[in-house]
């Protein structure tokens, strides 16, 4: 086996090179055209068709055998305990910095998933529908956290959570608006019923804290599986501030954008500003509160300074 580097005692990892991965799951078919990637990608993270074959297609092949094996599992279950319980959800997380590409993974993903015989319906939501309003964020004085743990409603992102795991479909879901740089008052999302549920966040993967009712809890007790998309932080910071100075000619142009008011400034100034909004905001959260949870994922996807993946480190079954 291609391993990379070498695996410790200590080490619960697999390391595969893009090589290796690549190699895997040569007859799982790719149903998707290059216009359809083009459409998935976010702005910023260039994925071309080549890029989702090398490191999508196997992806997709290996969550497969995981809910496969949860389906067999539940069954054998339900059979043990004389009940007829449907199955849940089965829940992927999807982790990682700002700016590294997490909302593009999870697009291909959702679009590959549904594409398999057994998981036909795959709901996505995003975190920053958690997110405090910034009304709340400002009375609280942390403006300036958006993004780390804090600013989120844990409480109610947890429940959220346990009622997917519980088995309901809830049909409100705050929803956040990027442009806007705010929740959006009255609008919600609906989660339909599913066979697959994507959770993408920078948070994810907090670890437990002590709840209202004296309770440790954390919404990675309800994953099945989780992914990190893990870069160095000097390549993210330079696809923050490219991604910024892209922005500038398109959504800060709207002029609800949160940023328009740099949407006349230089190259220059531009990446002044992204820099120092990494450096204030971004790069803290990264270190401090992200990175740290890296090691709880099931799979790390790992990239080099193009979006191009490098290696895949998958836990030890
Ligand atoms: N200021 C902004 N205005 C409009 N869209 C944005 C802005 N900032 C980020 N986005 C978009 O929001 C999505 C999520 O971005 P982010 O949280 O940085 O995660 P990631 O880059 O890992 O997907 C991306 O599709 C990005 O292009
Ligand atoms: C909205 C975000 C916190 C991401 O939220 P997520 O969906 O990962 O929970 C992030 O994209 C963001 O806007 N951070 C604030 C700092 C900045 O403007 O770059």
């Amino acid at each position: 086996m291609t391993l990379h580097p070498a695996t410790t005692p200590l080490d619960p990892f697999l390391h595969l090179t893009r090589e290796h991965w690549d190699s895997l799951a040569q007859s799982t078919p790719l149903p998707l055209q290059t216009e359809e990637v083009a459409r998935l990608s976010s702005l910023g993270d260039p994925i071309d068709l080549e890029e989702v074959d090398t490191v999508y297609r196997p992806l997709s092949a290996l969550i497969q055998l995981h809910v496969e094996a949860a389906l067999r599992r539940h069954e054998n279950v339900t059979d043990f305990m004389k009940t007829t319980e449907p199955h849940t959800p089965f829940v992927i997380a999807i982790a990682g910095s700002v700016a590294v590409g997490k909302s593009s993974t999870a697009r291909l993903l959702q679009v590959l998933l549904e594409r398999w015989p057994s998981t036909p319906r795959v709901e996505l939501v995003t975190t920053d529908g958690f997110l405090l309003p910034n009304a709340v964020l400002e009375e609280r004085g942390i403006m300036h956290r958006k993004g780390f743990p804090d600013s989120y409603d844990r409480k109610a992102f947890i429940r959220f959570m346990r009622s997917i795991k519980a088995g309901f479909s809830p049909n409100d879901l705050p929803v956040y608006d990027h442009v806007v740089y705010d929740i959006v008052p009255g609008e919600k999302q609906v989660v339909r019923e599913c066979d697959i549920l994507i959770v993408e966040g920078l948070n994810v993967l907090q670890p437990p804290r002590l709840g209202g009712g004296g309770q440790l809890s954390a919404v990675s007790d309800y994953f099945d599986m989780s992914i990190y998309v893990d870069a160095d932080a000097d390549n993210i910071r330079e696809w923050y501030i490219r991604r910024f100075i892209k922005l500038q000619s398109t959504a800060f142009n709207d002029p609800n954008s949160y940023f328009a008011r740099y949407a006349d400034l230089t190259e220059d100034q531009a990446r002044d500003i992204a820099g120092t909004i990494w450096a204030s905001v971004n790069a803290p959260n990264l270190v401090d509160n992200i990175e740290p949870t890296k090691s709880r994922a099931t799979v790390i996807l790992r990239k080099g300074g193009d979006h191009r993946m490098e290696s895949v480190h998958v836990r030890k079954s």
